[in-house]
């Protein structure tokens, strides 16, 4: 059964247009937490057969940023101010898993990181995002 932070991240991310695109999959998430998933498939690699790099820094902002919503108000929003990733491995085949999580949260700021692996568990990219956190403004 999905506990009520990945039912809140759905409602949250229904909208999420994007994150459908490329097939992006709530694992799990818990206080501060995320684990995210993605199929590898055809259309997300580019020319030398490897996922495209936008893709794995997709994977690595959402994963991130579900960590951090876990550990925000949901009158809150969180925008990413800055992102660093490092490219290990490349991701060809199979499922790769992403897992998040938040390593300081601030008034206004928060900083998480986030590691990309492959089914075998072997790392292929890892990265570190800062996020903006904002009151949601009615117009
Ligand atoms: C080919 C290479 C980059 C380097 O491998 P090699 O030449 O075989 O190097 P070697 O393994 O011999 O290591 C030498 C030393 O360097 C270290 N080290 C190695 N790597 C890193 C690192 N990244 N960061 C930091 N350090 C690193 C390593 O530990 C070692 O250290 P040591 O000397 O022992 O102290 C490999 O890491 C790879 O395939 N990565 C995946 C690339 C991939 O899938 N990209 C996405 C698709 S492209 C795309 O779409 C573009 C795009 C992007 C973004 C947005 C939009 C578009």
């Amino acid at each position: 059964m999905k506990n009520e932070l990945v039912l809140r991240e759905e409602e949250w991310m229904k909208n999420n247009r994007f994150r459908d695109l490329i097939g992006l999959q709530i694992e799990d998430i818990g206080d501060g937490t995320a684990t995210l998933s993605l199929a590898v498939q055809d259309q997300l690699l580019q020319g030398a057969g490897m996922v495209h790099g936008g893709v794995i820094t997709t994977l690595i902002d959402s994963v991130i940023g579900s960590a951090v919503r876990s550990v925000m108000a949901d009158h809150m929003v969180s925008l990413t101010a800055e992102l660093n990733i490092n490219f290990f491995r490349p991701a060809t085949q199979g499922r790769i898993f992403a897992e998040g999580r938040v390593i300081n949260r601030g008034k206004q700021l928060a900083v998480g990181v986030g590691d990309v692996k492959g089914e075998n568990g072997k790392l292929l990219a890892t990265g570190r995002a800062t996020y903006v956190l904002k009151e949601i403004t009615k117009k």
